[in-house]
């Protein structure tokens, strides 16, 4: 996959909340930095790329190609960081896994040793998934979230509960998960976001603008990220 293409996506969460995408064009290779503030529909956005909700309407192209965006082909190339932690509650890290596997009727996939030693966990795969500290499951999910091979990845504030040393391993290594793939990833800590993504997009009030490079960002704005920030948010407010 090179190319996704979505227009007129839309949802209606509820009276007061709509999300709207009119128009938005992302590239294999790329990683798409989401921003907007809290309440803005980042997760919502996110949840309707992976099938957690069905939009209510909205065309998808992959490659030119329309397809359904609640379509088990598709949504069998999407990786994301999400997880209803109750579900997983009493299962071990190797369980985890081997449903991960199961799932997406993988063969080649890397050993469960393999993925906590990329995210950095020295945790046994026995370990229990609700005994592990928000950091130590953000690590897991993260390692879970490339493991099928996914065309597009949606990491959804992966920044959250990671330590110092996690941070900078996300950043060292999410260059080398975004070749050949859709990466975007949702995050409020903009001067960590702005060292390794590639374009912007910005969200408010559930209207997405846009993409914007953020080399322009940089050669428009004194302060980078955070200043086109502030002024989309002036603007849309
Ligand atoms: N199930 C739901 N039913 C109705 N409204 C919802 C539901 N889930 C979320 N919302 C509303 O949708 C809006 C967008 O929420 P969303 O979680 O997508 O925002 P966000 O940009 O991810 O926020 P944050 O930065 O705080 O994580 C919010 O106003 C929220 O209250």
């Amino acid at each position: 996959m090179q190319t996704i293409k979505i227009s007129n996506l839309y949802k209606n969460l509820s009276d007061s909340f709509h999300l709207n995408v009119s128009d938005l064009d992302l590239e294999a290779g790329k990683i798409y930095g989401l921003v907007g503030p809290n309440g803005a529909g980042k997760t919502t956005l996110m949840k309707c790329l992976c099938g957690l909700l069905r939009p209510d309407g909205g065309i998808l192209e992959i490659d030119s190609k329309q397809v359904e965006v609640a379509d088990s082909k598709f949504l069998s190339q999407v990786g994301t960081n999400f997880v209803n932690s109750d579900s997983l509650k009493g299962f071990s890290l190797e369980d985890i896994y081997n449903d991960h596997v199961f799932y997406y009727g993988l063969k080649n996939l890397i050993t469960i040793e393999k993925l906590l030693d990329e995210v950095g966990l020295s945790v046994n795969k026995n370990m229990k998934f609700n005994i592990m500290s928000l950091g130590m499951k953000q690590r897991f999910l993260l390692g879970l979230s490339t493991a099928h091979n996914p065309s597009l990845v949606l990491l959804d504030e992966p920044f959250n509960g990671l330590d110092p040393d996690g941070v900078d391993l996300f950043i060292e290594n999410v260059k080398s998960l975004s070749k050949g793939r859709v990466l975007i990833v949702s995050s409020h800590v903009l001067r960590d976001m702005e060292t390794f993504i590639d374009d912007v997009i910005f969200i408010e009030k559930g209207n997405v603008l846009k993409s914007k490079p953020m080399f322009e960002i940089r050669n428009e704005y004194k302060e980078g990220l955070k200043d086109y920030y502030d002024e989309q948010k002036r603007k849309t407010n």
